[in-house]
């Protein structure tokens, strides 16, 4: 079984284009197996705005009380799954959404409590669930919402949790869709991208934000193997002629 494991930027879900669901239908008929994890940011930032709170990151993640985990997983769970998985029913995709932490699939613990309240990371993913949707032709619509071991929910990036996913289902494919053709520099998209010069365009700034995590997510999922690892658009079509549009990551070093 070959494993698409597509990870949808809240930045992007109000915007996906008919082409993007022809490509992933398209990923679909020659056999891939699709999970979508997705995130939700900008609506999450919209809701605490008319709570009044102000949204605070600290390098990329978001800093998280109880009360803004409240926020997130309402809005993740509640608004930016129900648009996802309604997008893809439209488009003829039968899809199942689903909360990180439902089943015990998604299972993490905190990165610094302390510094940064209830975001985590994942520690384990437990694939049964998504086997048994896959084997009745569905496709999964996941949200980054994990719990710890002892049941305490955990806000982690939806980039990390897909990475997670890609990881232990040993996806053959992992794509990060997003509001930017891939990674730019000079308003150019770059076609490839080894592990050096990822880090040479985070240290002298082209690569700032949420485009962070996303490469360094990119770069842990392609060094476990996991064999096409991008970034697309999600505003065109990702995939034609054989062939994919946007970032891809390399093992390759260029001499
Ligand atoms: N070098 C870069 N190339 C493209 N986008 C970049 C780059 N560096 C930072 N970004 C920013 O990263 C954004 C995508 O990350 P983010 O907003 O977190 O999206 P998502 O919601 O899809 O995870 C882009 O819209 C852009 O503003
Ligand atoms: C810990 C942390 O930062 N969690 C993210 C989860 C959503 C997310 O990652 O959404 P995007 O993919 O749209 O950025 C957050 O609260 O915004």
């Amino acid at each position: 079984m070959s494993v698409l494991v597509i990870k949808c930027g809240g930045s992007i879900i109000d915007e996906l284009s008919e082409s993007f669901f022809t490509s992933v239908k398209k990923l679909q008929s020659e056999g891939y197996q699709v999970v979508f994890v997705h995130g939700g940011g900008p609506d999450i930032n919209s809701m605490l705005e008319k709570c009044e709170i102000e949204p605070v990151f600290e390098k990329g993640l978001r800093k998280t009380t109880d009360e803004v985990l409240e926020i997130v997983e309402l809005m993740l769970a509640g608004k930016s799954n129900r648009i996802l998985v309604h997008k893809l029913e439209q488009h003829g995709i039968k899809a199942v959404g689903l909360n990180g932490s439902d089943a015990g699939m998604l299972t993490g613990s905190f990165i610094d409590q302390a510094a940064l309240g209830a975001v985590g990371e994942i520690e384990q993913v437990n694939p049964e669930l998504l086997e048994m949707l896959f084997e009745k032709g569905f496709c999964p619509v996941v949200t980054p919402i994990s719990t710890t071991t002892s049941g305490q929910k955990l806000n982690v990036n939806a980039d990390m949790a897909a990475g997670a996913v890609a990881k232990a289902l040993n996806a053959e494919m992992c794509l990060f869709v997003t509001d930017v053709k891939g990674v730019l520099k000079d308003g150019q998209v770059i076609e490839e991208l080894t592990e050096d010069e990822t880090n040479a365009l985070i240290e002298d700034g082209s690569i700032y934000g949420g485009m962070i995590p996303k490469v360094n997510t990119a770069l842990s999922v392609l060094n476990k193997g996991i064999k096409e690892v991008m970034i697309v658009s999600g505003k065109e079509a990702f995939y034609e002629h054989n062939q994919f549009i946007g970032t891809k990551f390399s093992q390759k070093e260029r001499v």
